[in-house]
């Protein structure tokens, strides 16, 4: 089939190369030129693991070009993919919707043959709807166009893989004609038992802010166990994988620590709370004004306990940190927890030296204001407190003894949970966790109370 995917970033770059991968003729369109090229050339232009290779076999096989023409993509496609960002707002948490607008009103004129309009990014419920008005108003007679909605459930940093291999298809469509062409598209998955869900669009629409608030909850439970973890002294690592052999919660989606950032879980939980808002339905959702506030206050929980680690002031400290991406396998810095706390740290007087495998540039893009290095003995050299931030396996394989030689003071706060703390002690760090007791203080040693910190969205 010839497809086309509007909107190469996160979303539409991946899309598109897979699309490719299982056989369509796939044209990628985007506003941005230099990614355009980018992308014609087969190079990817942001880090996600299987991309690149992905991207420069289908580029290579001439099944996939990329072009800045969405009149050049209404004379191509059968099937044309909307994958353009819907940001938060400024000034409000609604979505975004100006540049899925933008695409349907500029393409809607260009259209001179039966195609389908299908919708991946995240939208509030209503949105199919409301472009089939706009789509009907603009498409000249003959086109034979309409809308669906079929939203795109991958994690950065595994998007290649989830994209190949889905849990499920949820294909939003109001004709048999639709939902034949979506079936098509994605053939080879449901040949290999994928469970496609066909419904309306506007149930699909909310399946997806639906799974991503679900998610968020689920982090923002288990942190907000963390946090009576830390106040009565035990162990929500523990806690986490006692609650996760019940299958009836499951252990995903529930490591406590820093909380969740990126472009999505953030921006969506609070555009459905704008959404439900409108609909009259506030109410119904309104536990993920609470979901949101203890996310947010993660962040402030691990600045209070750093500051404390160094003794109560940032003022003229040197503060390693490991980590800005919001996940690990990506460069994604958006919303990040990991970069939200560098700045604070910094904000505070302390002298902040960050590595991060692959997120350095964009870091730098945001928060310039710090000190990036190459490497993470660099960022820990002369160090009095190691933060790490973004739980990169990189990470994980450092050797504590070999750092201890180059940190001025060998702690370790590991917002993550994801160090092997009894390790790091034993090469002389002192280690402190989210919800996990810190050892008993040896008679010389100074202990780190848990901290009660006050939320403000100034970190979020
Ligand atoms: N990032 C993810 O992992 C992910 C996963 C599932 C769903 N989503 C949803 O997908 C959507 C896109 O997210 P993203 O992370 O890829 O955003 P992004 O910002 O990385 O990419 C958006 C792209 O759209 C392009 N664009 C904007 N207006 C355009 C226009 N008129 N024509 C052509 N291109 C245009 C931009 O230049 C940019 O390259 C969002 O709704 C997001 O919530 C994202
Ligand atoms: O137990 C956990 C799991 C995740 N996180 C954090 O949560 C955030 C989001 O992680 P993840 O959901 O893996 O990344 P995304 O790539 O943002 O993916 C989410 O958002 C996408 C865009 O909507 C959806 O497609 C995916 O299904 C959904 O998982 C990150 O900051 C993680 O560090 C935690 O703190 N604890």
């Amino acid at each position: 089939m010839r497809l086309t995917v509007i909107g190469t970033g996160y979303l539409g770059a991946v899309h598109a190369a897979c699309m490719a991968d299982i056989g369509h003729e796939v044209l990628g369109v985007d506003v941005d030129a230099h990614r355009v090229a980018m992308l014609g050339e087969g190079r990817t232009p942001f880090y996600e693991p299987g991309l690149q290779e992905t991207l420069a076999q289908g580029v290579g096989s001439g099944r996939l070009r990329f072009t800045t023409s969405l009149r050049e993509a209404a004379e191509f496609g059968d099937v044309h993919f909307i994958c353009v960002g819907t940001p938060q707002k400024e000034g409000s948490h609604a979505a975004d919707l100006r540049y899925v607008d933008a695409v349907v009103d500029e393409l809607a004129p260009h259209l001179r043959r039966p195609c389908l309009i299908v919708g991946k990014s995240t939208v509030p419920a209503g949105t199919t709807s409301r472009l089939d008005v706009r789509l009907e108003a603009l498409a000249p007679e003959g086109a034979d166009a309409e809308v669906a909605w079929n939203p795109e459930f991958l994690r950065e940093g595994h998007a290649v893989e989830d994209t190949l291999r889905p849990e499920r298809i949820v294909a939003g469509v109001s004709s048999p004609r639709a939902d034949a062409v979506l079936r098509e598209v994605y053939a080879p998955m449901l040949q290999a038992g994928v469970h496609y869900i066909s419904t309306d669009p506007t149930t699909a629409e909310l399946v997806k802010v639906a799974a991503n608030s679900f998610l968020a909850t689920k982090i923002s439970f288990i942190n907000a166990m963390a946090e009576v973890c830390d106040a009565v002294g035990a162990d929500v690592s523990t806690l986490s994988e006692a609650l996760g052999h019940d299958p009836r919660i499951g252990r995903a989606f529930l490591s406590a620590g820093l909380g969740f950032g990126g472009g999505c879980l953030p921006k969506d939980i609070r555009a459905f709370m704008a959404r439900a808002g409108e609909l009259g339905v506030g109410d119904s959702v309104a536990f993920l004004r609470e979901v949101d506030e203890i996310n947010g206050r993660q962040r402030h929980r691990t600045v209070g306990i750093a500051r404390n680690m160094v003794g109560g002031d940032f003022a003229g400290r040197r503060i390693a940190v490991l980590g800005a991406t919001f996940k690990p396998d990506s460069d994604d810095v958006r919303d990040s927890p990991a970069l939200a706390v560098a700045a604070a740290v910094h904000r505070e007087g302390a002298a902040v030296r960050l590595y991060d495998p692959q997120g350095i540039e964009n870091a730098r893009s945001v928060l310039p204001q710090i000190e990036y290095v190459h490497d993470v003995a660099k960022a820990c050299e002369g160090a009095e407190l190691v933060l790490h931030l973004t739980e990169w396996a990189e990470f994980r394989r450092i050797d504590p003894a070999v750092l201890a030689a180059a940190a001025s003071e060998p702690r370790i706060l590991d917002a993550r949970n994801a160090l092997d703390a009894p390790l790091w002690r034993s090469a002389g760090w002192t280690v402190r966790a989210l919800g996990r007791p810190a050892p008993p203080a040896l008679p010389n040693q100074q202990a780190t109370a848990p901290v009660a910190v006050a939320y403000s969205s100034e970190l979020g």
